[in-house]
């Protein structure tokens, strides 16, 4: 079956239509859900305390690359189901590598947010 418009030139509003369609299959996925609520608890933790401009502008990269690495591995996982249903070596280790990527950023995500977070936390407690 051929795409709509598979082979002719998709005009720029169409084009960011498909990519907003993109964004909004991506929050049916559990995995996406949860970056999803991690995303407004922090934000909503950073007016609490409140924080920088330079600690917004690491935490909403951890957001934006979080929610783009999670919406890649998806369009992966989606890709290989496509080619093949069957056990396949490949098959694992283009969904491995994807998941590995997303584990990397995610422990990444979780030291920027204990170094902007932890000391605010300690002087809210202490
Ligand atoms: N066709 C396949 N061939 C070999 N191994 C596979 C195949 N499909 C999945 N796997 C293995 O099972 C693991 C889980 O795959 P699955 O497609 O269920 O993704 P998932 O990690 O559950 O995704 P998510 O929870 O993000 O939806 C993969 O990381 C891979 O190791």
């Amino acid at each position: 079956m051929a795409y709509p418009g598979s082979n002719k030139k998709i005009s720029f509003p169409k084009s960011v239509g498909y990519a907003l369609a993109g964004i909004k299959f991506s929050f049916r996925e559990r995995n996406m859900k949860i970056h999803g609520t991690a995303a407004v608890l922090v934000i909503l933790a950073g007016i609490f305390f409140p924080i920088s401009k330079t600690e917004w502008l690491w935490i909403l990269l951890c957001i934006a690359g979080m929610f783009s690495l999670e919406m890649v591995n998806t369009a992966i996982e989606k890709t290989v189901d496509l080619v093949t249903g069957e056990y396949h070596p490949l098959a694992k280790a283009a969904k491995d590598l994807a998941a590995g990527a997303v584990l990397i950023y995610t422990v990444y995500s979780i030291i920027v947010g204990m170094v902007v977070f932890l000391p605010k936390l300690l002087e809210y407690f202490i």
